[in-house]
């Protein structure tokens, strides 16, 4: 779908966007984009897990989850972040509404290695006509990271996993990863623009590594279809999109795009 923009707010960030970041977003909107929200939160569910003396462990950037930790990541995602995310679009101006990955089966996942990671799903299906209803209706469209299967079990998602698999549904025109870090940094340097084939070479030499793992793999994921580059930005932008003024890393899908793009 064309001018469909989807924008990951990771939860190392999240609490700290600032209100002119929501009202880009809703600005977006009045330009004729469509955004689309997806967050994350893993630091509040690490809050909560703490507090309700719950052990969890990341693996490659994929928290492993037993249906304790399921049933927190859950109620943090879903009960608070996202209402939160809707919130903070309507003081902004825009209308948004909230939805897990399990309403209207939005997310269908499968699980990605039950005996490793426990209730850890991968995406695979969309429901791309509940997104477009709603963007018809000109409402942004918040999603919490929670999937569910045939069957009805619910699964964690990982949010850049959730957020790529929707932007390469919908044949989305942009990707936009934002977190608490300008983009990729390699010796301590930003990396403005990055292959698919120097993002191999970066996790195989170890510059890229725990959550930015999930994020680059996401990215590669889309980069098959419509979406021509994704971005990796910082959360203190002020601004997400195109526009100009946006720092960042691209991630584009060859070095023949480094020219004519
Ligand atoms: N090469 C890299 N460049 C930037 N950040 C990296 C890199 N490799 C690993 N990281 C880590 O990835 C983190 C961002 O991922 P994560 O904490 O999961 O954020 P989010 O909650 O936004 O998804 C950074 O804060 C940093 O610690
Ligand atoms: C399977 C898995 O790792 N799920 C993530 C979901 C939240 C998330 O992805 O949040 P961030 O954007 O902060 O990383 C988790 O439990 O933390």
């Amino acid at each position: 779908m064309k001018d469909v923009v989807v924008i990951k707010c990771g939860g190392s960030t999240i609490a700290e966007l600032s209100d002119e970041f929501y009202k880009s977003v809703v600005k977006m909107q009045k330009d004729g984009k469509h955004p689309i929200v997806v967050h994350g939160g893993g630091p509040a569910i690490n809050q909560l897990l703490q507090k309700l003396d719950i052990k969890s462990e990341f693996v490659d950037g994929l928290r492993k989850t037993t249906e304790d930790v399921l049933d927190t990541a859950e109620m943090v995602l879903c009960g608070k972040v996202n209402k939160q995310v809707v919130t903070s679009l309507y003081q902004a101006g825009g209308q948004a509404v909230g939805l897990s990955g399990c309403d209207g089966q939005l997310i269908e996942v499968e699980p990605v290695n039950e005996g490793m990671l426990g209730y850890v799903g991968e995406p695979t299906k969309v429901n791309t006509n509940l997104l477009s209803s709603l963007m018809e209706l000109d409402m942004i469209p918040v999603i919490a990271p929670i999937g569910i299967n045939a069957e009805g079990t619910h699964y964690n998602v990982n949010a850049d996993s959730a957020a790529a698999a929707i932007a390469k549904e919908l044949g989305a025109e942009q990707l936009v990863f934002v977190t608490d870090v300008d983009g990729i940094l390699k010796d301590g340097k930003c990396l403005e623009k990055v292959t698919i084939e120097e993002i191999e070479s970066y996790i195989a030499d170890g510059t890229i590594y725990g959550g930015m793992l999930p994020k680059v793999r996401a990215a590669l994921s889309t980069l098959t279809g419509n979406i021509q580059s994704v971005m990796i930005m910082n959360g203190k932008s002020t601004n997400v999109g195109k526009d100009g003024s946006v720092q960042g890393t691209t991630i584009l899908k060859s070095k023949m795009k480094l020219y004519v793009s």
